[in-house]
């Protein structure tokens, strides 16, 4: 075969998409005019509205499973609303997830500026944007699924959440996967079954299919999201497996029964590319008629009846104009911790002191934004090898690339850079249980390529020439360190109260006043600086970047001091926002939902997204969302198909 007759029609596609996100306008905030002119616009409620039973609001991991299978029953008609757009040919390629944290796929948000993080970046302000598409940030976040540790779940449980202890999610995350990994504990998994087929001039094919009792073949049903490791890896992945085994780390699955080790990644890819919330649940469920999906359409308020408190539909944003919808059974947000709680504000269920000081009507006085956490990620341990440089890639080279991606979903194109992930206890941890306070994640060359690649994360120049400049090009890798449950906690508020203005957000990361989350980092940074130390990596020249942080370099050493400092320079956001519509038993007075995740004093409007997580996870957060989306929807058929038979007697 010619190489060509793979890449044209790719590569035109792919060009044709990167001309439409380079050329797109600013997304968010819309600006404060243009909202006025479009509220002008709004057309007659009562005349114009579109009625449905359900209506969702974003399509995110849970946003997408929640609609999905909520239209898996005909009579119910159901509307997902999405302020992003569809994918392209760019989001499907994992190695350009960085490029897209900086396009229109993205809600360009930036925390107000820190005290204590993100000291390193322009203004002491955090990059915080999330995902802004049809499959919500699963269209360009890192794919990394992981369910976190069961005593997470035990704890939501404590707190009277009955329905949420891990023997009860778990049958939810079985459902969600369709797993196709190495090293897989595999009790604990829905797993898809592995056959090669290699004939003569095709490559190796996979199918994935189980016996039946007559001896035959058929494909198993596992969940909708498929899952694999990372389809390229390098050396690095069995250098640092042996150091961890020097230093007792064990090889584990971080998804099956023992969790504290190091891991293979296992990402949201298809034959090496993303596959998202959107394909994953929407690609099928959009044949059904019952469902109408409306990207680029931005909700802007819950309309909520004034004496009898109910939601009864939304309005929403389309191409210059104002709508709204009518849901005849219920309202769901899932718009993310920031949008979420956004919306809420804006509907008038809120603190009410916020609320009335920017003269919004009160519905509800609930606190809503409060509480918002993050798993603030430290960036600033970098390792490069001997000085090694690594070479520019020919045309003849990249062009093998863009072939072994597409054919054979393979190669580096399929990957983020990660390699390797670790859940750990360091000396910090106040338990005496087993439970990860930090995760490490290993990733090759990812700081080091231009300060143009860190610009989602607003790093000042300065603090990028000094660090990373000088190990341009050099071989090497990183160990981000992240704070699994951090004791810090923010805020998101509304700034203004017309709904296209951006939110206030204040994570107020590393603020707690014990100093545990930086404390906690540190114990971290130690850990890895220990492994890298060991003889398995030792012996191949790895050497910790001899550019340090200028302001942080008051005598020369790189000592716990030094770290502390560092620390604060280079922690940055993980985006894992969670907790501003928080779950909890009636009478507790942080709760904006309850077990069921309705929204309390507010008939027929539920939160189902990462807002209502009420204590963090020990792990990125997408794959708790897809167990949410899909328990809010069990939830909700539950209560609704009851209901229909107690109407029929
Ligand atoms: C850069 C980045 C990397 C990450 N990496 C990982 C990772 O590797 N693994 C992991 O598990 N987690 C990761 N996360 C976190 C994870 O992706 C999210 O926590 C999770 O996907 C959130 O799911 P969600 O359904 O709650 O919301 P989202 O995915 O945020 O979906 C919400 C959707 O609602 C839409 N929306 C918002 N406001 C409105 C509105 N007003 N009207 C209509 N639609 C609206 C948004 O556009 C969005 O599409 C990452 C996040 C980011 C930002």
């Amino acid at each position: 075969y010619s190489p060509f007759d793979v890449v044209d029609d790719y590569v035109s596609e792919f060009e044709h998409s990167m001309y439409l996100l380079k050329t797109a306008p600013p997304v968010a905030p819309v600006q404060h005019g243009e909202a006025e002119k479009a509220r002008h616009q709004v057309k007659d409620a009562s005349a114009e509205s579109e009625e449905y039973d359900f209506i969702v609001v974003g399509s995110g991991a849970s946003g997408s499973a929640l609609a999905s299978r909520l239209s898996e029953i005909p009579e119910w008609k159901v509307l997902l609303l999405e302020a992003g757009t569809r994918e392209d040919a760019v989001t499907k390629v994992p190695a350009m997830q960085h490029y897209l944290r900086t396009t229109s796929y993205n809600w360009p948000y930036k925390t107000v500026p820190q005290n204590m993080s993100c000291l390193g970046t322009e203004n002491q302000q955090c990059s915080i944007g999330t995902g802004r598409a049809l499959g919500g940030e699963s269209a360009i976040n890192d794919m990394l699924y992981t369910r976190g540790d069961p005593k997470d779940y035990d704890t939501w449980a404590d707190k009277d959440l009955i329905g949420w202890c891990w023997d009860s999610v778990m049958p939810y995350f079985k459902k969600i996967e369709d797993a196709f990994c190495s090293d897989l504990d595999r009790k604990h998994h829905q797993y898809g079954k592995w056959v090669s087929y290699a004939t003569h001039n095709t490559p190796v094919y996979r199918y994935h299919l189980d016996n039946t009792p007559d001896g035959g073949l058929v494909p198993v049903l596992g969940g909708p999201v498929h899952l694999e490791n990372m389809q390229h890896t390098t050396h690095l992945v069995s250098r640092i497996l042996e150091a961890a085994h020097e230093l007792g780390i064990k090889p584990v699955d971080y998804n099956g029964k023992e969790r504290l080790g190091f891991s293979r990644p296992q990402v949201t890819t298809k034959d090496g590319k993303r596959h998202s919330a959107a394909s994953a649940y929407l690609t099928q469920a959009s044949k059904r008629s019952n469902l109408v999906i409306k990207p680029d359409s931005r909700v802007t308020e819950v309309t909520i009846t004034d004496h009898t408190k109910e939601a009864k539909g939304v309005k929403y944003y389309h191409d210059g104009e104002m709508y709204t919808a009518k849901a005849t059974k219920e309202v769901i947000l899932a718009a993310g911790a920031v949008n979420t709680a956004h919306i809420l504000l804006s509907s008038g269920i809120g603190p009410k002191h916020d609320l009335e000081a920017l003269e919004t009507p009160v519905v509800a006085d609930l606190p809503v934004g409060k509480n918002l956490k993050d798993h603030v990620t430290f960036i600033g341990l970098n390792f490069v090898l001997n000085n090694t440089e690594h070479e520019d890639k020919n045309f003849h080279e990249c062009q093998n690339e863009v072939v072994e991606y597409l054919r054979y979903g393979k190669g580096p194109l399929t990957t983020t850079g990660l390699e390797l992930v670790g859940f750990l206890q360091t000396e910090a941890s106040k338990t005496k249980l087993h439970h990860p306070d930090v995760q490490f994640l290993f990733t090759t060359n990812l700081y080091n390529q231009g300060h143009e690649n860190l610009k989602h994360l607003n790093i000042r120049k300065d603090i990028y020439d000094a660090v990373w400049a000088p190990i341009k090009h050099k071989q090497g890798f990183s160990i981000d360190v992240v704070l699994l449950h951090p004791k810090s906690a923010g805020y998101v508020k509304l700034h203004h109260k017309d709904p296209f203005s951006a939110p206030i957000i204040n994570p107020n990361s590393l603020t707690d006043q014990d100093e545990e989350d930086l404390e906690t980092i540190l114990a971290g940074v130690n850990k890895a600086l220990k492994l890298v130390r060991s003889e398995a990596l030792h012996k191949h020249g790895y050497q910790l970047n001899a550019h340090q942080i200028p302001e942080c370099d008051h005598d020369g050493f790189v000592n716990d001091h030094y770290w502390r400092c560092a620390i604060k320079y280079l922690s940055v956001n993980a985006r894992h926002l969670s907790g501003t519509a928080r779950m909890g038993a009636e009478g507790d007075k942080e709760a904006v939902v309850d077990k069921d995740l309705r929204v309390y004093g507010v008939h027929n409007l539920r939160v189902a997204d990462s807002s209502v997580i009420p204590v963090t996870i020990s792990g990125n957060l997408m794959a708790a969302e897809y167990m949410i989306g899909e328990q809010a929807a069990a939830k909700i058929k539950t209560d609704w198909l009851k209901e229909k038979c107690r109407c029929e007697g």
